[in-house]
């Protein structure tokens, strides 16, 4: 079988004893790594050390549970302009539809591509002439084209975790059309839905460099390549028995018992814009005010670890929702209970599942995201006799699969506290004929699923 070559920005190494790290897509990727005798390369998460900057860049290969893992520290300003610059303060703002945070610099844009560079530069020397390559996101665009480039014929797919925007938001990247001509390159290119491909599509017909064709290919910049719905998932079975875990763990009860007994709507995302915080915070909010009979029994429990903390838009937002928060409980909050317990913390998956099968409503409403993974755990979490609700945005990725959750348009405040309202009065019956149509799509379409499909349509590409 020839050799899988999986690139990304962030690569999860795994633990000591050499499993896998937690994360639904590390362990899909590192089951598919194994089998095919695989490499993984990209960041090593660390910053060049300032007297080493003129060497040239290296990889440090390592071997871990069966995997070869390739990686390279990046220089600060390598840091600075391709991670926190154009990647996450253009790129990222822009796909997810916030052109009003996008903030370009040319000099940022040649560090991205620097950096593509480097990592082209650095793959080379390692390909075999059967090996299958898969890159994955925003941040690595342009790396088959810089390949192709040096001489690689090797098959090469791409897959993007976050939305593909609509044609005139592309195209205020000032250099949208690098970046369209950068995904012709490849020999598949994936994304999580039908509409991120139809976008993706509507782009390359407004550009007139390039179109869909018949049967799964698409046609751009003199070259035919593959173009394909992967939605991506979790580890069903695994996240469904951590849950079920979880609920007999004593310890685990121990730490949250603080909060047993109240009605727990719960929100787990990292602390980005494109998550809605503030706007959920508001609606739940509005939905105490609306509902006086749930004053004092009903918390929102939002897990929002830090983000991207050097991207100035990222910074502020710590302190806008921390301030929110506390304005609420302030409001509404009484000596013995508080409406918003606000965790600015990673938690462990673990606990996670523990906290989502206890809450009744579990609460994803992004403005926009890509899939979102914390709407699958919800419902892989709960208990089949006497599940919770999932309300979710319609614009995240996983509301084209979960036609069991409430959907929700996250601008509109009224809605989501209704929506809240409407959740924990759900009677039980139709509360688990929601969940069983859930769980039978996350049941067949798991995250090795993903890995999959997306590998057989690269073979075939
Ligand atoms: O690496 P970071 O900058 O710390 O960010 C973490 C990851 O965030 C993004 O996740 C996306 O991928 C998920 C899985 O496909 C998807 O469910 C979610 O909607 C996306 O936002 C990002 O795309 C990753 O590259 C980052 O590593
Ligand atoms: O304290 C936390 C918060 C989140 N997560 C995990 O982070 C992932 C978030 O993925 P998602 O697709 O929802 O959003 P992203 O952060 O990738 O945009 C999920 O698997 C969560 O279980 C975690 O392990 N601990």
């Amino acid at each position: 079988m020839a050799r899988l070559i999986v690139v990304s920005n962030r690569v999860p190494l795994p633990d000591k004893d050499g499993s896998p790290p937690p994360g639904g897509m590390a362990i899909a990727l590192n089951a598919a790594l194994k089998r095919q005798d695989g490499l993984w390369i990209g960041w090593s998460g660390e910053v060049k050390p300032e007297e080493k900057e003129d060497e040239p860049p290296r990889l440090s290969v390592r071997e871990a549970g069966g995997i070869t893992y390739a990686l390279t520290d990046l220089a600060q300003k390598d840091l600075d302009e391709y991670y926190n610059g154009f990647a996450n303060r253009v790129l990222w703002p822009i796909f997810h539809c916030r052109v009003d945070l996008a903030e370009y610099a040319r000099h940022e844009m040649s560090g991205y591509y620097r950096v593509n560079r480097l990592f082209a530069d650095l793959l080379m020397p390692l390909l075999q002439e059967d090996d299958v390559i898969w890159v994955h996101d925003y941040h690595l665009i342009p790396l088959a084209e810089e390949l192709r480039k040096r001489g690689c014929r090797n098959r090469i797919g791409f897959f993007l975790h976050i939305p593909w925007p609509p044609a005139d938001i592309l195209f205020t990247v000032p250099i949208y059309d690098t970046l369209l001509r950068g995904l012709s390159s490849y020999d598949l290119v994936g994304f999580h839905t039908d509409y991120d491909l139809s976008n993706f599509a509507e782009c390359l017909r407004r550009e007139g460099c390039g179109d869909l064709l018949e049967g799964g290919y698409c046609r751009a910049y003199g070259r035919v390549f593959r173009c394909g719905v992967f939605p991506i998932s979790i580890d069903t079975a695994e996240f469904e028995t951590l849950a079920e875990q979880s609920a007999s763990d004593k310890a685990l009860r121990m730490t949250y018992r603080r909060i047993e007994g109240y009605d727990v709507a719960i929100g787990v995302d990292r602390l980005d814009y494109s998550k809605g915080i503030d706007q959920r915070v508001e609606a739940f909010r509005r939905f105490l005010h609306a509902n006086a009979h749930r004053v004092g029994k009903t918390l929102l429990l939002q897990i929002t670890p830090k983000s991207r903390t050097e991207v100035p838009e990222y910074m502020a937002m710590q302190k806008d929702i921390a301030e929110l928060t506390g304005r609420v409980n302030g409001e509404l909050g009484t000596i013995d209970w508080m409406p918003v317990h606000y965790i600015n913390q990673s938690l462990e998956r673990r606990e996670l599942a523990g906290l989502y099968r206890m809450a009744r409503v579990g609460l994803v409403t992004p403005l926009r995201d890509g899939m979102n993974l914390v709407a699958k755990e919800y419902v892989a979490a709960q208990h089949p006799q006497d599940p919770g609700v999932l309300i979710l945005s319609r614009f995240a990725g996983a509301a084209r699969e979960l036609d069991g959750a409430i959907l929700v348009n996250p601008y509109d405040p009224e809605a989501v506290a209704n929506a809240i309202e409407r959740a924990l009065v759900m009677p039980l019956d139709a509360r688990v004929e929601r969940w069983n149509a859930m769980m039978t799509r996350l049941r067949e379409h798991d995250v090795y699923r993903w890995c999959d499909e997306f590998l057989s349509g690269l073979r075939q590409a």
